[in-house]
């Protein structure tokens, strides 16, 4: 790699153009391989459990390098400047670099490393038959200057180049001489090419824009768990998303042992954001809802609001393992055992001294049940090794675990239970609610929480999506779940103490990215304050990070919801919008519906996505007025669907973004929910380009005052 720069611009560019040419042959070579690899795989793994490995890891290597035809396979590219190499005594003479310590694997590098050195910066790396890298990852070490160097701290870059792209085509380039004190920041013209884009489809990854605040975030260790709070359009999904295929790469082994988890608000939005993973090479990450995570029990009912309230409460926990914990009782008689001609006996206070330490040990209650039993058989194996000169056997060991007397013992003082058993017994059984939400719940909470008619047993229950959460907190108790490695929850202010237990027990062992914003918080239970949330999550030494610049939303478009600000009554820092263009146009009309199809029709006259949202009792109406106008639609789940124009209900719409969003009628939004104006705040701010608020009503009090 030479630093001889052609003459011109356009041989510059051709140069840059051939590059990719050579890369994408490159990548195509290291696919075939790693093709023929997984195809003779079979042959060489010994035996069928190291064949499955050695087949999933070849599958997975395939996908990796998928090259799509209409992403760019490298972005940007960074040239060290040889000033930094001078001073460095210990390089070789001809200057030539090594892959290997660039690309992270093997030590990484300092910029000394680096001078006089030239990086083309993508999505993964490639790597020429010699294996020298054409393009390097995006997460390599050394890749992080090319988001975080400036003209104040180049750290040895002298200029960082940005490509222009159209399609999978290289169109022109854009430089910064950091050296000379050059930068171009957010004004450079690639990004805001990129940022102003017309939106179709599913969400893109950023790779090639990430700013040096959200890399901050992006690049944070794996054991650091973070809180980031960002006003609408800040990045945060971006960042959320990024940050685990940074963790996947970097921590690549245990990461796939333990996982990583993404958790979203609904279906919608996580197949909006399923494609970017794949799209960076992650094909292993899980995607699931909440209501997935406690999926244990089919949800067939609804609770009034008072009781899912009640249900969503931190107090419930607490009430919970009381009622777990109240099974454990007194051992009443002694154990005898027949034994062929033995007969052992194990008296009443070794029997209160195992169950006694067993309860102090504080392990999850069908654990601390198998610890109590083979307490129990120990002592019968110490009687037997006393009496018989020999140690009794394995086999011996498990008769004895399942004897009868045993197994009574057992039932009687630490009988098994069932998540979904001990749920429905509470909610069934006023004694026992009592017993445990002594001191702790209300008389008045304690009826409120107890079924009226319950079902007769845990299976036949009707379970409510509360319910479900409890289930989920009775089976912590019980079982203890597995956990990941590193779990990303999005629209956080959303959950409910209850909901981030939920998270706590999936990430106990691992660390947490919570992405949200409180401004947005439409459930009954939204957070008003992270650090409480952090603290039923367990992780209360997490930093909160705020990201202020926001991406999406035109400035003018943030002006207007920002009105709404003051009415939230949350205290969040106020977001600056890097999009001076867009446009805002709020309307009285006389027909919602007639209005609304003109609007989409003169929407239709730009590229991009058009987004219609209204309250949720609206859509169908809204949707068939669009058909029989001859605009198809489609609904909020089905992003890769070839119509432009989609029909959102106003509650599934959080964190979803339209060119073009048509508003209707925002005081029914209001009207419709408890916290109905932070919902419409969460409407206003989709737009990526012009938003249109359509009403016959007057507008809610708070966007009617002063800018
Ligand atoms: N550095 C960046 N470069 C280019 N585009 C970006 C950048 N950061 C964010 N964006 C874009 O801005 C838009 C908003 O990003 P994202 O959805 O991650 O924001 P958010 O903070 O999660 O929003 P919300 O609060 O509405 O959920 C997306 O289209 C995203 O691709």
């Amino acid at each position: 790699m030479s630093l001889h720069a052609p003459v011109s611009l356009a041989d510059e560019l051709a140069a840059e153009q051939s590059h990719l040419a050579s890369s994408r042959t490159a990548l195509r070579r290291m696919r075939e391989r790693a093709e023929v690899l997984f195809a003779g795989g079979d042959k060489v793994a010994g035996d069928a459990y190291t064949a499955e490995q050695l087949g999933r890891h070849m599958a997975r290597r395939v996908a990796e390098l998928a090259d799509d035809p209409a992403t760019p396979l490298f972005f940007g590219r960074l040239d060290f400047g040889r000033a930094a190499e001078r001073q460095h005594s210990g390089r070789t003479a001809d200057g030539q670099h090594s892959g290997r310590a660039a690309d992270g694997h093997h030590g990484g590098g300092t910029d000394l490393d680096h001078a006089g050195h030239r990086y083309h910066i993508g999505r993964r790396h490639v790597t020429d038959e010699a294996g020298e890298p054409l393009v390097l990852d995006w997460r390599a070490p050394v890749s992080r200057s090319f988001y975080r160097a400036s003209a104040r701290d180049p750290q040895g870059v002298a200029t960082r180049r940005r490509f222009g792209f159209s399609g999978g085509t290289l169109t022109s380039f854009e430089d910064e001489h950091l050296d000379r004190g050059e930068e171009l920041g957010t004004t450079s013209r690639i990004l805001t090419a990129e940022i102003e884009r017309p939106r179709v489809g599913p969400m893109r990854d950023i790779v090639a824009t990430i700013q040096p605040e959200q890399d901050e975030l992006v690049r944070a260790d794996l054991a650091d768990s973070i809180c980031v709070q960002g006003a609408p359009g800040t990045g945060k999904t971006a960042v959320g998303l990024h940050r685990a295929a940074y963790l996947l790469y970097l921590h690549r082994e245990r990461l796939r042992r333990s996982g990583v988890l993404i958790v979203g608000p609904n279906r919608a939005f996580l197949s909006y954001i399923a494609a970017v993973l794949p799209a960076l090479g992650e094909v292993e990450v899980e995607q699931a809802t909440v209501e997935d995570l406690v999926g244990r029990v089919a949800v067939r009912a609804v609770d009034e609001p008072a009781v899912a309230a009640l249900k969503h409460d931190a107090r419930m926990a607490e009430v919970l393992w009381r009622a777990v914990r109240s099974h454990v009782g007194e051992p009443t008689e002694p154990i005898v055992v027949s034994d062929g001609s033995f007969r052992w006996r194990i008296g009443l206070d070794p029997l209160h001294r195992v169950v006694e330490e067993t309860r102090r040990e504080g392990l999850p209650y069908a654990t601390g049940r198998e610890r109590v039993r083979a307490r129990v058989v120990g002592l019968l194996q110490r009687q037997a090794e006393a009496r018989r000169a020999e140690s009794p056997g394995d086999a011996w060991l498990r008769r004895m675990g399942k004897a009868r007397p045993v197994t009574a013992f057992l039932d009687a003082v630490w009988p098994a239970l069932t998540p979904e058993g001990l749920v429905h017994r509470l909610l069934a059984d006023p004694q026992l609610l009592a017993e445990a939400a002594d001191g702790l719940l209300t008389p008045a909470e304690q009826a409120l929480l107890t079924w009226a008619k319950p079902a007769r047993t845990p299976k036949a229950t009707r379970w409510s999506a509360a319910d479900a959460v409890l289930v989920d907190e009775a089976a912590g108790l019980i079982e203890r779940p597995a956990g990941y490695g590193h779990v990303v929850v999005d629209e956080a202010q959303d959950l409910s103490p209850m909901q981030c237990r939920v998270i706590a027990r999936r990430s106990e062992h691992g660390s947490v990215t919570l992405l949200g914003d409180l401004a947005q918080g439409t459930a009954p239970w939204a957070a008003t304050d992270w650090r409480e949330s952090l603290a039923h999550l367990g992780k209360p030494d997490a930093t909160v990070v705020p990201l202020t610049v926001g991406f999406r939303v035109p400035a003018v478009v943030v002006a207007f919801a920002n009105r709404l600000l003051p009415a939230l009554a949350v205290d969040v820092p106020p977001a600056e919008s890097l999009r001076r263009d867009g446009t805002l146009d709020v309307r009285t009309v006389t027909d919602l519906t007639a209005a609304t199809v003109a609007e989409v029709h003169a929407a239709l006259a730009h590229d991009g996505s058009v987004g219609v949202i209204a309250a949720d009792d609206a859509v169908d109406g809204l949707r068939a007025a669009l058909d029989a106008a001859g605009v198809p639609t489609g609904g909020a789940d089905d992003v890769e669907a070839a119509a432009r124009v989609t029909v959102v209900p106003a509650t599934l719409v959080k964190g979803l973004e339209y060119d073009h969003v048509v508003v209707v009628e925002p005081t029914a939004i209001v009207a419709a929910e408890p916290r109905g104006l932070h919902r419409l705040y969460v409407v206003l701010t989709r737009a990526v380009s012009r938003l249109a608020v359509l009403h016959t009503v007057p507008l809610p009090a708070p966007l009617t005052g002063p800018a």
